[in-house]
Order: C-alpha cells, then structure tokens, then sequence
C-alpha cells in the first residue's frame, strides 16, 4: 500500500486515506529507544484492527543531533517543509542546552508551524503507584499557550551590548529600576495568543463534555501579560461562548454557588495556589488553560501525580498541522540503554490516532497498556514503585503490550 497526504476539508476536518503518510522525528538522548517501540506497538494495533486495510506509512525527518549528523543542520527546511505537507507528525525528545547555545528546537518547531496549543492529557492508569493518595481523581488535560511568554527567545546576556542597551533604555526612558549587568529576558503575552489558546480549551471543553475550564496565571504580580491572559480569557468566554458557559461569580450571584446543568464552568486561579490545588483537590479541576511557563511547570507536577513522566503523552496543534511528542525530554542518562518508559511517547501516538479518527488501535493500544500494567510488568520506573513488580525493558515493555492486545 503506498502512501497518500492527509489533506484538509474546508471546514478544517482531516480527510485521511487509507494509508496516510506520517513523518517522524526520532529524537535524541532516549528518542530511539522510544520511538523504536511505539511504532512497533502502533503498527501491530492497526495491523490487528484493519488487517491491512489501513496502514501508517511512516517517513523518517531529521532534527536535533541525527539531522547534524545526516545534512549538517539542527533543524534543516526539508524537515519543516515535509509536516506541512503531511499535516500530521509525531516527534521524540530533543535535547537544550542549558544557559548558553542555540535555542530549543522543540519550541522552535512549535513558533515555526504556529503550533499554538501545548494539549497535554493527565489521568491515572489502574495499579500505577503514585505519590498521593487519590491518583484516580486526577483528570485533567492542559492546554498550554505554546508560542509566547518568555519561551519567545527575545533576552540578551548580562555585560552583552544588547542588554546594557535595553537597560539604557529601561532606565533613561521608562524610569525603571534595572540593576546595572543585569540579564534581561521579554514577556510577551498578546491578546490574539491569549484568545485564540482559550477558545480551543473552550471547545475542547464542550466536544469533550468537560465541566470546567480554569486559567491559571500569575496575574496578581504580572499584571498586564498574566493578569491580562486571565482577562482576555474571560472576555473570549463572554464573547463567543456566553451561551454554554458561566463564571463563578455569576455562579455565586445568580445560582447560590451551583453549576448550572449544561453550563461550562470559567473560573480562575493565581498559579502558585493552583499548585496546591492540583494536589488537594484535583477532582474540582478538568480542562487548565495557561501561559506557557506555567504549562511547563504544571505538566511535569501533574504527571507526577499520576506515577510519573514516563506516563505523560501530549500534543502541538495549531490551525493547520499537528505535532505529538511526550511531556518528557531526553533524559539523557538514559540514552541507548533500553531502559525507559515508552508510555508517554505510545500515549502521544494514541492520541494521534484519535486525531486522525482511527478509534480502533486507540482503544485496543490503551486496554492492551491498562492490562500490562495491571500484571505489573513494567518499565524501572513504575516498577520501583510497585511491590511485586516484574521490571522490564523498553522494548520488552512493548513487546508484553503487543502480546496483551
Ligand atoms: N519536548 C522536548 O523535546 C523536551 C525536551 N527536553 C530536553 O531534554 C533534556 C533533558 O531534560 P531533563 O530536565 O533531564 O528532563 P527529562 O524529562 O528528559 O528527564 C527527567 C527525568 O524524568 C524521568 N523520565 C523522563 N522520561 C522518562 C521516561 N520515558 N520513562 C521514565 N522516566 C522518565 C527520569 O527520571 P528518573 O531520573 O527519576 O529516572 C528523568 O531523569 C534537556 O535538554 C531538555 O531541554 C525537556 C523537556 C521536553
Ligand atoms: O524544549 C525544551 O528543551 C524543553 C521544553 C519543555 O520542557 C516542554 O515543552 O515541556
Ligand atoms: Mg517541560
């Protein structure tokens, strides 16, 4: 079966043929490792599903050290250019360097294709052992701005011309107190980035079945990016979904505090308290909405509630393409062992076959995953948490996933 381009109807549904052509970055650090058993996994559940009716045909892009390695560029065009004709992809870990050298590929691809919505799904898988006490009350998904904030990469090095000239500038013109040397790092956060992120959690939120939508944000203290992210969301809500939402305080003054039948909840929380919230309270909260820091933090916090970053899928969509990738980065100690959770990485490929409504492998892939969890054959990291556990490999972890469908 040779493959075919996913195309796009005009009403921006997917038209997917039967075999569509799908590019995949490996990745770095534990990239291969991962990768190697989620498409194993994914190919052997449609194969069961469709019996060869419907494949991925699968074409390897370059990024990260294997693109260096390969056409001498981090991220060459032929890489881009190949997700925007395919319109769907799915990517491993890339590594960053910390405090020096070139910027985060992974965020770069997301400015690049305008990749908007960090979306990334947290829920308990049964027999997982967490580090609270009710992990099954944990369903949330975040929708993470993905484009703005201070992953915009506009800062400059302290001593650097270009700093001392912004702090020049700061001091002389605008009458503000930089120290002299200083680092200095842009926060922008933009109506449009805010509105157009809150209404796909919105939608989300009512295709879904959703009953909340909570933006989180630091806006007591960063007023007019944070604080306006809270604002501007709550205005989109007004705005354009008046009719099947409610905030809290029109819940408190018109419905003694209880939600409507049939009305999404809006309500918002200051991002340092929401961090406990999550923790005591998780059940209270369903669809999160934030800026791009904040998504980053509470991603990570919230998958370890649920037993860990190796359980952790997520996705980068925009208007036009989409882009799955872990939650997790390349945790390069690591790397070439056959060692780590393939989950979050199989978990975005779900999620991507969802995307492309093939529900068929979703629901086989998931029970298949649910059961080898349940038998408590598992990767070192849920199995130093279980007791009685049977630690198993990378690939073997796939293997025992394939062997359950
Ligand atoms: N989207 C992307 O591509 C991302 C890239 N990165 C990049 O990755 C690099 C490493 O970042 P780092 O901060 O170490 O974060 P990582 O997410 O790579 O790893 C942190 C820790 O999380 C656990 N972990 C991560 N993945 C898995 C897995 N599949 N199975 C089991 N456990 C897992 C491990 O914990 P333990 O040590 O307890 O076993 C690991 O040491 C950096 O260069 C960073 O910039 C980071 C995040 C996202
Ligand atoms: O791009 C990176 O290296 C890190 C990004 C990250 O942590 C994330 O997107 O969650
Ligand atoms: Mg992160």
């Amino acid at each position: 079966m040779s493959g075919k381009a996913i195309t796009v109807n005009e009403d921006g549904s997917l038209n997917v043929p039967e075999s569509p052509v799908i590019p995949f970055i490996e990745g770095d650090g534990i990239g291969p490792d991962i990768w190697a058993v989620t498409r194993k996994v994914i190919d052997a559940a449609v194969e069961k599903c469709y019996g060869g009716d419907r494949k991925i045909d699968w074409l390897e892009v370059y990024a990260g050290e294997k693109a260096v390695e390969k056409t001498g560029e981090w991220l060459p065009e032929s890489t881009l250019e190949a997700i925007r004709k395919y319109i769907v992809a799915i990517k491993g870990p890339l590594t960053t360097p910390v405090g020096e050298g070139m910027r985060s590929l992974n965020v770069t691809l997301r400015q690049v294709l305008d990749l908007y919505a960090c979306v990334r799904p947290v829920r308990y898988f049964q027999g997982v052992v967490s580090p609270v006490k009710t992990p099954e009350k944990v369903n949330m998904v975040v929708f993470r701005e993905n484009t703005e904030d201070v992953y915009a990469g506009i800062e400059w090095q302290a001593g650097s011309p270009e700093a001392d000239k912004v702090i020049d500038f700061l001091q002389k013109e605008m009458g503000a107190d930089v120290r002299d040397g200083s680092g200095i790092g842009i926060k922008p956060i933009s109506e449009f980035g805010t509105k157009r992120l809150v209404r796909k959690a919105i939608q989300y939120a009512i295709d879904q079945n959703r009953s909340s939508v909570t933006l989180v944000h630091k806006g007591n203290i960063m007023k007019y990016t944070e604080g306006a992210f809270r604002n501007w969301g709550y205005e989109l809500a007004r705005d354009e979904f008046g009719d099947v939402t409610i905030s809290e305080d029109e819940m408190w003054e018109k419905f003694d505090g209880k939600q409507p039948e049939g009305k999404i909840l809006i309500k918002d929380r200051i991002a340092d308290a929401m961090f406990q919230q999550i923790l005591l309270r998780p059940d209270e909260y369903s669809v999160l909405a934030m800026p791009n820091l904040n998504g980053d933090y509470m991603s990570d916090a919230l998958a370890a509630q649920v037993g860990g970053l190796g359980m952790a899928p997520g996705a980068n969509i925009g208007d036009g393409y989409a882009l799955f990738e872990a939650t997790h980065g390349t945790a390069p100690k690591y790397a070439g062992q056959d060692k780590v959770n393939p989950g979050s990485l199989l978990l975005s490929g779900v999620m991507m076959l969802e995307y492309l409504g093939w529900q068929e492998p979703v629901d086989m892939i998931q029970r298949a995953l649910s059961t080898t969890i349940s038998n408590k054959t598992v990767t070192y990291d849920l199995a130093r948490q279980m007791e009685g556990a049977t630690k198993l490999s990378c690939s073997a972890f796939g293997d025992a996933i394939i062997g359950n469908m």
